[in-house]
């Protein structure tokens, strides 16, 4: 015979219960079986507000109706309506004792579970079967204890067998979940999630074929489905691995589930209700043989802290403590004690936080009294995260991502045999740290979550290009990123599940407006882990903001420049943040668009050759204007806006003619070689002719062009015809000098012969001599600024 479980989700009114109905016809067809089945939805959580507001004297009426509005269902054959007035008497009962008490819990409670074998029973019949309701009550049989229900064996075994024995061929059984008889035949309860136990229990007495436990999850995974993603489903594990999974909250299996199957060796399979061809994970005696390979989560802890001289090598200090903790009925989950005896940790059920409280400073009152204990502290809103399994570092990779995370660990604890790591952590950080646990112990896809400042020509190709190679990154790189969310000046948009295609429709649409504030909560409260920022503005008010930024936890990607080349002060408080935090920061883009330029001047300083001058044309736009005003019969102006329609100036082509934009180049290019100029050290020639200098923005320059055309016209009128115009920057490492100027060199030159928008760059170092290395290629667009940004963050996403 085989057992199938239905758990409460499984069971919802709609097509979750049709389809249970539908499995069960099916498995029917093959032999003989028994169903047991958990309260339907939520039914057990609404039971227990139901029994709250009747011992606190509180109505229920109203809460009953909705209840059994929800247990309602059409063309029964059982008339469900009795039990509204069954539950209301006992509801009320209890409103006028108003006492609490177990027992009366319970037997409230239970109706979820008689209702639900009723309704499936009487669904069951609908369809043809020969289904018998059977309240569990009448076959099992347990006894209170202080901290738990124990189940009593022998008595359960022969009343369910010689139930059994009088069952029909045919016949199937649909038995209530949860629910047993005390010794005074009163209801008593498995404990929460105790249906999988029932079933387990009474296919270990029947000597059943197999156990089915039909949920809402296709198995068992290697996290909970619910925090992360990318958990994946084990298909095959041993009774020892599951149970030690069940310990450590995998909360689709109840803690005791795997016990009874485990001397009969009845194999225990978790199938998907939702999706009931999928394979699903199997549970018996073998195991896949590989370790266990899981994070699991337990939520809701408190951590109990005593710490003091008083603990120092002191005999007695640990039975003391456990033995007030377990007078007041606490148990404990897990402890760690300080090597030097001077501090004691352990972990308990939040809801036992109060009475540890009182039990503790009541057994060590003298110590507090006399200092010799400093503190008793209980730190509620905790949570564990157990790494189940043997894995070589886990617990090193486990850290590593944690600390990265800003996530603290207030408790570590391993198990003797090293086959399971616990740390305890605050409650509201569980999500990202299951996520990076997970994600750094088993080195499966790691998220990178990307919020995104700036949807121009760099910053919306970015996020476009992410889009249409995520698939890619995921398959080349095991990485996913996720563009969690996007803000212009104006407005912003979030998506914790990642933003799609439409993001520009969405954020124009938008009507959360634009706050750094906001968006640096929001992001904290999310509990998303390894979060990025891009910056592709080019505003200073956003770079000033970096550090909190970074001691918000956040990497940073940045083709913006303004944190590179505003006061050095703050570029190196900057740095110093950095290293403390151990963030990142990377910013490629930042000279020279996509050329591998910063990396390889910050590979050559670091390295033993000294760089004496860094020469080059720096600006990609400039460089498009002059190697083509150089040599065509074009006006300045004219040149001017097809650079400034190609997208290759900045966004007010003020600040290229400037040399501004080049000064800060050489700026960034200088800091990075160890120098510490301030803008005002560099020595610029500005390319906004003297005569229109006046004009306040672009329009107004603009409709000067004339006079700016014949500036030009006439510096390009003292060129020889070997000669062409470049605006080079200039850094001259040991003479501590920056120069931009308007320069003329030879058509056959390095400078002289670049075309289009390159940028080049001359690094001349120690050993190279005379000879410099060069680096040269496309200096600017949206594309290739992009594609160096992507690269930027994609090597963030190689560290986590
Ligand atoms: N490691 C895990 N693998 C699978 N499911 C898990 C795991 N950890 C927690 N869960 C949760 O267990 C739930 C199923 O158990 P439960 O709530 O008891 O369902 P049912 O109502 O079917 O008894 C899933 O919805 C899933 O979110
Ligand atoms: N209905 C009970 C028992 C149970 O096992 O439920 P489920 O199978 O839905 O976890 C509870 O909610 O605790």
């Amino acid at each position: 015979m085989k057992v199938l479980k239905f758990g409460g989700k499984s069971l919802s009114n709609g097509e979750p219960i049709e389809r249970a109905v539908n499995i069960i016809k099916e498995e029917a067809r093959t032999g003989a079986i028994a169903v047991i089945v958990s309260a339907r939805g939520q039914s057990t959580n609404l039971l227990l507000d139901l029994y709250a507001r009747a011992v606190q004297g509180k109505n229920f009426e109203k809460e009953l109706e909705n209840f059994m509005d929800l247990q309602y269902m059409q063309g029964l054959d059982a008339d469900l309506n009795a039990y509204q007035q069954e539950v209301g008497a006992v509801l009320h009962a209890l409103q006028l004792i108003g006492i609490d008490s177990e027992r009366a819990r319970d037997r409230v409670l239970a109706y979820g579970e008689v209702i639900s074998a009723r309704t499936v029973a009487s669904l069951l019949r609908r369809e043809g079967l020969e289904a018998v309701f059977v309240d569990a009550r009448d076959l099992l049989y347990a006894r209170a204890t202080a901290n738990e229900t124990v189940v009593d064996f022998p008595r359960s075994k022969s009343s369910t067998l010689a139930f059994f024995n009088s069952l029909q061929a045919h016949q199937i059984p649909v038995i209530t979940g949860f629910i047993a008889s005390d010794p005074t035949g009163r209801t008593i309860t498995l404990g929460r999630n105790g249906s999988n136990y029932t079933a387990t229990l009474i296919a270990s007495f029947i000597r059943a074929s197999e156990v089915q436990n039909w949920t809402d999850v296709d198995g068992v995974y290697t996290a909970s489905p619910k925090y992360v993603k990318g958990a994946q489903r084990i298909p095959h594990l041993s009774y020892r691995e599951a149970n030690e999974l069940a310990n450590f909250g995998a909360n689709v299996l109840h803690a005791k589930t795997i016990l009874p199957l485990v001397e009969s060796g009845i194999p225990l399979k978790i199938c998907s209700s939702l999706a009931p061809g999928r394979q699903g994970t199997l549970i018996d005696e073998n195991g896949s043989g590989k370790g266990i390979k899981a994070v699991t989560t337990v939520e809701d802890v408190s951590l109990v802290s005593i710490e003091g001289r008083g603990l120092l090598g002191k005999v007695g200090i640990d039975a003391r403590i456990f033995s007030a903790l377990s007078s007041r009925n606490v148990s404990v989950r897990l402890i760690s004690q300080a090597s030097s005896e001077r501090g004691i940790g352990f972990v308990i059920n939040k809801e036992d936080a109060a009475a540890a409280e009182h039990a503790l400073t009541t057994e060590f009152k003298d110590e507090l009294e006399h200092g010799s204990i400093s503190h008793i502290r209980i730190d509620s809103d905790m949570a564990i995260i157990a790494i189940v399994g043997r894995h070589n570092y886990s617990l090193e990779k486990a850290i590593y991502g944690l600390r990265r995370n800003k996530v603290w660990m207030h408790l570590i604890s391993n198990s003797i045999n090293g086959e399971q790591i616990s740390l305890v952590i605050d409650n509201k950080s569980l999500k990202k740290a299951v996520n990076v646990v997970h994600n750094q112990v088993f080195g499966a896809i790691k998220s990178l979550n990307l919020f995104a400042f700036g949807k121009g020509t760099v910053g919306g190709r970015l996020l476009d290009q992410i889009i249409e190679t995520g698939d890619e990154v995921v398959k080349r790189r095991n990485l996913k990123i996720n563009i969690v969310g996007v803000a212009d000046s104006v407005r912003m948009i979030f998506n914790e599940d990642g933003l799609g295609r439409n993001w520009k429709q969405e954020l124009a649409e938008s009507d959360q407006e634009s706050s750094l504030a906001d968006i640096i909560f929001r992001l904290g409260e999310s509990g998303l882990e390894n979060i990025v920022i891009a910056d592709n503005t080019s505003s200073q008010e956003l770079a000033e903001q970096y550090p909190v930024l970074v001691n918000s936890g956040f990497d940073i990607v940045a083709s913006n420049k303004k944190a590179n080349s505003i006061s050095y002060e703050f570029y190196q408080n900057l740095r110093n943040n950095l290293k403390r935090k151990g963030k990142l920061f990377y910013y490629e883009t930042n000279v020279g668009a996509g050329l591998p330029l910063i990396d390889t001047i910050k590979h050559l300083h670091n390295s033993s050759d000294r760089i004496e001058r860094i020469r080059g044309v720096f600006s990609g736009s400039l460089s498009y204007i002059f190697n083509n005003y150089s040599i065509q019969d074009k006006d300045f102006s004219a040149v001017l806006t097809e650079a400034k329609n190609l997208g290759l100036t900045e966004p007010d082509p003020r600040e290229d003619l400037s040399g501004l934009d080049v000064a800060r180049k050489l700026i960034i290019l200088a800091r990075e070689v160890g120098l510490k100029p301030e803008l005002e050290d560099v020595s610029v020639q500005s390319l906004v002719p003297e005569c229109v200098s006046d004009s306040k923005d672009y329009a107004e320059l603009y409709s000067r062009k004339e006079e700016v055309d014949a500036y030009f016209e006439q510096i390009k009128r003292g060129l020889t015809e070997e000669e062409v115009l470049r605006y080079v920057g200039d850094l001259e490492v040991k003479e501590n000098r920056l120069t931009v100027s308007l320069v003329k060199v030879s058509r056959n030159s390095p400078l002289g012969n670049i075309k289009n928008a390159d940028s080049i760059f001359e690094i001349y170092t120690e050993s190279y001599g005379a000879q410099p290395i060069i680096i040269q290629g496309a200096g600017a667009g949206s594309e290739v600024t992009a594609r160096g940004v992507y690269s930027d963050l994609l090597r963030i996403g190689g560290q986590y």
